[in-house]
């Protein structure tokens, strides 16, 4: 599913008002009753009160339309019109009218200096006060108010965004936004309910299509896409009837070191798991008799060191090698790491202590064949590029890592982000329960494995990620996430792939994505 920035929502209503000959009037009329029939159908006329907050702007004309509809079915509606600025947008003072025409109880103007309305435990807030329009930081009452709908600890339904929250930049202050249970989104998802700073501002979220123009929304790129089975499907590659492990590659994961030989298990089991064809390690000696015991399926190649490795160098040209799992930053196997890319052939993964050598030797960053995929978790990412100040600040600057080198950045997080030629994929998969000891090897080893039967490498990062959180979604219903390892999610490629190529209706995509 595609992620429209700001500019592109606003194009996209103009040329929707031109080609369906419709005024920008109608088109709020039909975002307001898409919300009014959400709200309908889960409260069947129920007498809860509802408190609809609208600005001034046409996020607040969303409101409108929402509460005239709602008082035209007999709802308990108190409305309330955020009064702080004289600059009402067009739309906002036709549905203010039209308001007016259908009930004697018009809305109250909050002055922004008025007392808060009283809001009861059991009520309904509706945020329609700022939608993607928001410009400037919120003043003091604002933030007042927002934190009254917090500590009222009602429903809170926010329409479009979250008020308060920007669409391209970082809020500084968590009281300047409202914290929604559920936002109802026009078009798209906003880009920041999946960043880490900004995704708890809604707990939920659903797009509602308002029927922008079908030409717009299939030609326009994204510079960001969320990552569903609907995405992943058209990439999936069939295995033949007559195929035979030699067609589906040899993959290599190198590392380990004495006391890590687990990791590059894992590693290897899940390359396997994934549909390589083959698997070897290559470890310090001490991994040679663990990994021959834990995995009969691989092969083992050793090098001379005991402990740690030393050296990198095998007879074999492996489809893919993944790298750098548990294999430490002595500077032994720094040098080590540096003559084995001096003369590498073949696609590259690098993880974990790759990816710290690389970030103290950035020479080495040359040396990485073209579309090497990089798997950093949070704190290696900050090793490599430096300290960023907010999410946005992060994004452009493995934006600009990924460009300069040639790159394929995964940055590992509860909604991981893929990142390659200035494009954004972000996964939808996974849960709290991947937040344990090697859940990263057994990525690293997915994409590996995926690598290695033909996928490319940006394929194989967004599938893989994608798998690694099926996977390990599908296993949180046997384990939870507490007893969740990363093993399970080894255990359940299978169920995954099989979910993925399912066609039922209860593995299509999270009622969080789709409208139902
Ligand atoms: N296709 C769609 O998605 C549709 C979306 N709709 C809704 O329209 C809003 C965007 O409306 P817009 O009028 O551009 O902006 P806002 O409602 O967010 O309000 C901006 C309003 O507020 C003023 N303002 C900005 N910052 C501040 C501040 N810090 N303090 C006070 N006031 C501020 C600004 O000057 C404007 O006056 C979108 O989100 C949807 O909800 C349409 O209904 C139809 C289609
Ligand atoms: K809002």
């Amino acid at each position: 599913m595609k992620i429209f920035s700001k500019e592109q929502i606003y194009s996209g209503d103009k040329i929707t008002t031109e080609r369906q000959n419709i005024s920008s009037t109608d088109l709020m009329e039909r975002a307001g009753v898409k919300i009014f029939n959400w709200i309908h159908a889960r409260m069947q006329g129920a007498q809860v009160p509802i408190h609809i907050f609208c600005g001034i702007g046409n996020n607040g004309g969303d409101g409108l339309v929402l509460t005239r509809h709602l008082i035209t079915h007999g709802y308990n509606v108190h409305t309330y019109i955020i009064n702080c600025s004289d600059k009402r947008s067009k739309d906002f003072l036709i549905n203010y009218d039209r308001v007016k025409q259908v009930t004697k109880t018009w809305p109250t103007l909050l002055n922004c200096s008025d007392d808060f309305p009283e809001i009861g435990l059991e009520d309904i807030i509706v945020d329609a006060v700022f939608g993607i329009g928001l410009n400037r930081p919120i003043d003091e009452w604002l933030k007042n108010l927002f934190k009254h709908f917090r500590s009222s600890k009602a429903f809170t339904l926010s329409i479009d965004i979250p008020s308060g929250l920007y669409t391209d930049r970082p809020i500084v202050d968590e009281d300047a936004a409202v914290w929604a249970d559920f936002t109802l989104s026009f078009a798209s998802p906003k880009l920041v309910f999946f960043l880490p700073e900004t995704a708890q501002y809604t707990q939920e979220w659903m797009v509602l299509d308002i029927g922008l123009d079908s030409d717009f929304l299939s030609t326009t790129q994204t510079i960001a896409e969320l990552i569903g089975k609907f995405e992943i499907l058209p990439n999936y590659i069939p295995r033949h009837k007559f195929s035979h492990k030699g067609n589906h590659g040899l993959a290599l994961i190198v590392g380990g070191r004495y006391g890590m030989i687990g990791a590059v298990t894992l590693a290897c089991k899940a390359a396997l798991a994934a549909g390589s064809g083959l698997v070897s390690a290559y470890v310090p000696k001490c991994g040679y008799v663990p990994l021959q015991t834990s995995f009969p399926e691989g092969m083992v190649l050793t090098c001379d060191d005991e402990q740690m490795i030393t050296s990198i160098s095998f007879q074999t040209q492996p489809s893919v090698v993944g790298i750098g799992i548990g294999i430490g930053t002595h500077a032994k196997t720094v040098s080590a790491f540096r003559a084995f890319l001096e003369q590498n052939k073949s696609p590259l993964v690098v993880d974990a202590d790759g990816i710290n050598m690389l970030s103290k030797n950035k020479d080495l960053l040359k040396l990485l064949p073209t579309q090497t995929v990089l798997t950093p978790h949070p704190k290696e990412l900050e090793r490599l590029i430096g300290v960023w100040k907010n999410d946005f600040d992060k994004l452009e600057k493995v934006k600009a890592l990924s460009k300069e080198h040639n790159v394929i950045v995964v940055i590992k997080g509860a909604n991981s982000i893929t990142v390659f030629d200035g494009k954004l994929y972000i996964n939808t998969t996974g849960n709290p329960g991947l937040a344990t000891a090697g859940s990263g090897d057994v990525l690293t080893g997915i994409i590996t494995g995926l690598i290695a039967q033909g996928y490319n490498a940006l394929v194989a990062a967004i599938f893989g990620v994608y798998l690694h959180g099926l996977s390990a979604d599908i296993a949180a219903f046997k384990h939870g996430y507490e007893s969740l390892i990363a093993s399970h999610v080894i255990d359940h490629l299978g169920p995954a792939f099989l979910s993925l190529l399912k066609k039922t209706k209860e593995t299509e995509e999270s009622s969080q994505s789709k409208e139902k």
